[in-house]
Formats: C-alpha cells, structure tokens, sequence
C-alpha cells in the first residue's frame, strides 16, 4: 500500500528530494589516453537541489544536453549516482535493482518522451496494463476485479469508453493515446511521483494541451508529485507550479513558475524567454523546434572540461572577471509580487554587484 490509501495527504507535503545529486559518466579511453593517468569524464550533472511536493508540478527547463533526462533518470533510479542523496519522505534510498526497485517503482513512476517507443508492438493495451497493476499487486481477485480496475486505469486517463481501447495494439493508436496508456501503465503502480521527461514534444502539437491538462488534472485528483522536463519555458509558465533553469549540468536559477517567467534574473533564462515561443499560444506548447538551441546565442561548452567558475560565463554578455574563476551560490532575490521563492545562481545578485 502506497501513503494515499494509508494515511491523508496534504498538497505540499515533501516526497521525494535530490540533495547534491551528481553524475558524471566516464569517458571510454582512445589509444592516446592510455598513456596518461588522466581519466575523462562527462560532467552531466552536478550538485543538484530538487524537491518534488504532492499535488505540485516541479519542471527543470533547459536546452538539448543540458542534463534534465540524466536528472530524471537518477530520480528513477535507473542510474546510480556519481554523488548525493535521493530521499523518500525523507530517507536516503539507493536501488539496485530487484524487489528494492519494485518498491521504489511502485511509489515513483516514469514516463518517457516517446509512447511508441515505450509500448510493446506486439501487445495490446489490456497485456500492458494488467502487468502493470500484476507486478504492483493492484490487479485485484478474479476476472471482473481486473477488468474493474482496467476500466478504472482508462477512465482517469480519459480513454473513454474504455472498451474501445482495451484490445487495441499500439499502432492503432494516434501519438496522444498512445501516451494516455503509458500515463495509464504509471498510474497502475498508484504511484506518488511521476517523473515526466518530455512529455508531450513528440505529440502532434493540436493535442499536447490536452495531454498537460491531463497531467494537471491527475496532479490535483491524486494528488501526485510530478516532474516535468521540457525544452519550452512557456509550457512551464503554463503548467507548472515551480520552475527550475538548467544549463550546462547545473542549476542557475528556481522560483514559482510566474514569478520566475515574468521576472527573469540569470541571463541565460533571460535567453530561454527571449527564444521561447509566445506562451500566450498556448496551441504551441513543447514545441521542440522552438526550442532555445535553435535561436538562442553561442554554444552550450563541452562537459567533458567544463568551463570553471559559471558555467554560462562564456557566452554571457554580463560577465565579471569573478564569474570565470568563482563559482556562483544561490542568491535569494526580492519576490515582486505574491509568495513563494525566487533565487539565482549568478555574481549579478550579490550584494553591492551592478546589475
Ligand atoms: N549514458 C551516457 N553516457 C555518456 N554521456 C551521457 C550519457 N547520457 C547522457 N550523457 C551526456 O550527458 C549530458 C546530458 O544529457 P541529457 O540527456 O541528460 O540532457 P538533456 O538536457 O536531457 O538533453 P535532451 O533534451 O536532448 O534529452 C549530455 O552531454 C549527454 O551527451
């Protein structure tokens, strides 16, 4: 049994946190490197802070290779981790694999970018959620138990009636409903988290919308902590309660999602704004062609030798001698208007620093 069916949630209440989450992968050695002691590695993500609340939307924003899968995968579990902490209602958890992973998996979900890639060809949608509520121990006594419980799954992801989609395979399926039975698969495991990397930027973009407000709709109905990672800053704003910026395997800046997205503090999420689409159209959201890569000036470094100091220091037009050498803490900022938190990771925000 899962914390919803034992004990009342409040919305807010912590479930899962990332302290100082780092991974770095190691770079396969060529013929040159075997004579030097040096071993290369890329550094994907360093010194993350995250904390995913119930009935809260987290996203972590940020350009291609930026680190945001790797942090959705330290989050599954499905990487170890170089350094940190992962905490569930506040215990360290590390998962190897096996009946630790099952647990973990049955409180934290994932759903993938791409649903055509993470459904099975060959079998229908009754095969793929029976397994799903079979491994988590949800399937209930009997045939008209199950089947209950399948309807159930179909009607929260709004595939309705759920007959008509049962005995589908996924190729009769369009992308978006394709992407409702993954999101149907998680809920299988009556999970607390989900951890959603890219949700709707493959789908067709008339019906990205509709998959957010499902998402939305599941995040208040269960009260579900959710992790969206997107290119698209606007779809952020539009969607989630918090944001976080991500360049280069480290975090720049975080803050409530409007406070954040109307005031901008690091320049490089002044860059994401200036690059993302008009988030009043909101028919575009998590569009990857618009994502700021495209537009946005200069090029994301190499993590193999990250620039020292801010990350984004080469290709930032404020930068101090300071910010090449030293590397920026949090600095917590004014917030204009309403509640919540607002802070930077950038030398403009100390104190006495001209802007
Ligand atoms: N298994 C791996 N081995 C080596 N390097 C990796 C591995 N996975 C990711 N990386 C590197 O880590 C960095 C971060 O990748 P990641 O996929 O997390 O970024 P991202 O922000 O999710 O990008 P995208 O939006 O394109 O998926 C990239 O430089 C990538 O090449």
């Amino acid at each position: 049994m899962t914390a919803t069916e034992t004990e009342p949630v409040t919305t807010g209440d912590v479930v899962l946190e990332a302290d100082g989450l780092t991974k770095h992968f190691p770079v396969r050695r060529g013929l040159r490197d075997l004579f030097t002691k040096e071993r290369k590695a890329v550094h994907a993500v360093d010194d993350i802070q995250l904390t995913l609340r119930r009935g809260r939307v987290t996203a972590l924003v940020g350009e291609s290779g930026s680190g945001k899968s790797t942090v959705a995968r330290l989050m599954a579990q499905l990487y170890g981790r170089t350094a940190g902490d992962i905490r569930l209602h506040g215990e360290t958890i590390t998962v190897k694999g096996g009946r630790g992973f099952r647990a973990y998996c049955r409180q934290v979900q994932m759903i993938f970018q791409d649903p055509f890639a993470s459904l099975n060809p060959v079998h229908t949608v009754r095969y793929h959620l029976t397994r799903a509520l079979k491994i988590h121990g949800r399937a209930g006594k009997g045939s008209a138990e199950l089947e209950q419980n399948l309807n159930a799954l179909l009607l929260r992801v709004q595939l309705t009636p759920p007959e008509r989609y049962l005995d589908k395979f996924p190729h009769e399926l369009s992308g978006g409903q394709r992407q409702r039975v993954s999101i149907a698969r998680a809920l299988g495991a009556n999970p607390e988290v989900l951890l959603a990397d890219e949700p709707v930027s493959m789908l067709d973009v008339s019906i990205r919308l509709g998959v957010l407000n499902l998402l939305r709709d599941l995040k208040e109905r269960l009260n579900l902590a959710i992790l969206y990672i997107t290119h698209d800053i606007a779809s952020a704003r539009y969607f989630a309660d918090e944001t976080l910026v991500m360049y280069a395997g480290r975090m720049v800046e975080g803050g409530d999602s409007e406070t954040l997205t109307q005031n901008p503090a690091h320049p490089y999420t002044r860059l994401l704004i200036e690059s993302a689409p008009d988030p009043d159209r909101l028919d575009r959201v998590g569009d990857a062609k618009d994502a700021p890569e495209d537009t946005a000036g200069g090029e994301p470094p190499s993590l193999i030798a990250p620039p020292t100091g801010c990350r984004f220091h080469p290709r930032c037009i404020h930068a101090m001698p300071k910010c090449s050498t030293e590397l920026p803490p949090r600095f917590e900022l004014p917030i204009v208007s309403g509640e919540g938190e607002h802070w930077a990771a950038c030398w403009l925000y100390e104190e006495g620093a001209a802007k």
